[in-house]
């Protein structure tokens, strides 16, 4: 996957005397599936208008698919589809009507419009939908409809802004799979900026967390955590069945080779190591006769991280 699509350099955009973004610096490989993330007023959105060319950057560049968007926003409007987080569609207009328009705005033939709509709609699962009104569809079917909006101009790019928002959860899991499955099949580059930390964290290949106009950190889920909490070490949790007078498997614990520190909470230890002896530590617990009830390597997750930028939450990494 080592061919960029979306590079922007050194992007800033200034409103007065706000830097809504500071100096980014992103990559985006062809076929990713790249998450934004980051709290209201992040810069989020202002990165995305620089990356469509809706709006001129104060310093820096954008390009997309090696095309400058400030210099030539046409040609980078043809390779992206942009769905926002509620599209406008003529709601006295049928679905297929509304899709066959936008295919006249891209002046496509209406021969191939037609036969495009037909197998986006299959595509999409709203077969069967074409001919109802959009002002009857329901919210997760506008959405899908968006989709289908957007990728009738064949793009090579997706940006979704919170397509999620207001559908219910398995329409939220239909969405995502769509996504996935459009992106590993036709190879499309997606852009996802949501605040859903578990639907950013199950489709997206690597995520880039904003604060303040910044990119913080970037990368895929296991290297941020290894990043913000492992540093090269291991995390091992298990529970015991009695924790009274359990200070001397603690004590054990810490004199084994590899261990770096442990903790005992309630009837929870937690056992911080330079490498996985997750084997020898169950060997140590049940030797010492204090009963192992579970044992399991802690794993990180996307709103671990998401708090260690946003709320300062130390409690883990001081574990570590
Ligand atoms: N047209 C504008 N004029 C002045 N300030 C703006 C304008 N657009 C955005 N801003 C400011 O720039 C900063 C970044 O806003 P932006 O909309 O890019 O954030 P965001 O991460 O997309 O937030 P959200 O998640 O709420 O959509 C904010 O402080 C916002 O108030």
């Amino acid at each position: 996957m080592n061919e960029p699509i979306i590079e922007l350099r050194g992007l800033t955009k200034k409103y007065g005397a706000l830097t809504a973004v500071d100096n980014l610096d992103l990559s985006i490989q062809k076929g990713e599936i790249f998450g934004l993330l980051g709290p209201n007023g992040a810069g989020k959105s202002t990165t995305i208008l620089m990356m469509l060319g809706l709006t001129e950057p104060a310093s820096g560049s954008a390009k997309i698919c090696g095309i400058d968007a400030t210099r030539n926003p046409v040609e980078v409007k043809r390779k992206v589809g942009y769905l926002p987080d509620d599209i406008g569609f003529y709601d006295h207009r049928t679905g297929l009507e509304n899709l066959l328009y936008t295919a006249q705005l891209n002046r496509i033939p209406l021969h191939e419009a037609k036969e495009k709509a037909q197998r986006l709609f299959q595509r999409i699962g709203l077969q069967g939908s074409e001919n109802k009104k959009t002002g009857t569809y329901s919210r997760g079917m506008r959405q899908r409809l968006g989709l289908a909006d957007v990728l009738i101009k064949n793009p090579e790019i997706i940006i979704l802004d919170e397509p999620t928002l207001g559908i219910d959860p398995a329409g939220v899991r239909e969405f995502l799979d769509l996504i996935v499955k459009l992106s590993r099949e036709e190879k499309i580059t997606v852009l996802l900026s949501s605040h859903h930390l578990h639907q950013v964290q199950k489709v997206c290949d690597r995520v880039g967390i904003f604060v303040g106009g910044k990119l913080l950190a970037e990368g895929d889920i296991a290297s941020l955590s290894e990043k913000l909490f492992n540093k090269g070490a291991f995390t091992i949790e298990a529970g015991i069945a009695a924790a009274e007078g359990a200070e001397k498997l603690e004590t054990a614990l810490r004199q084994m080779d590899g261990v770096r520190s442990v903790s005992l909470q309630d009837n929870r230890l937690q056992i911080n190591c330079l490498r996985d002896i997750t084997v020898d530590i169950a060997g140590v617990i049940v030797a010492s006769g204090y009963g192992l009830m579970h044992l399991s390597r802690k794993e990180y997750g996307l709103d671990d991280i998401y708090n260690r930028y946003f709320e300062g939450d130390k409690a883990y990494v001081e574990t570590v």
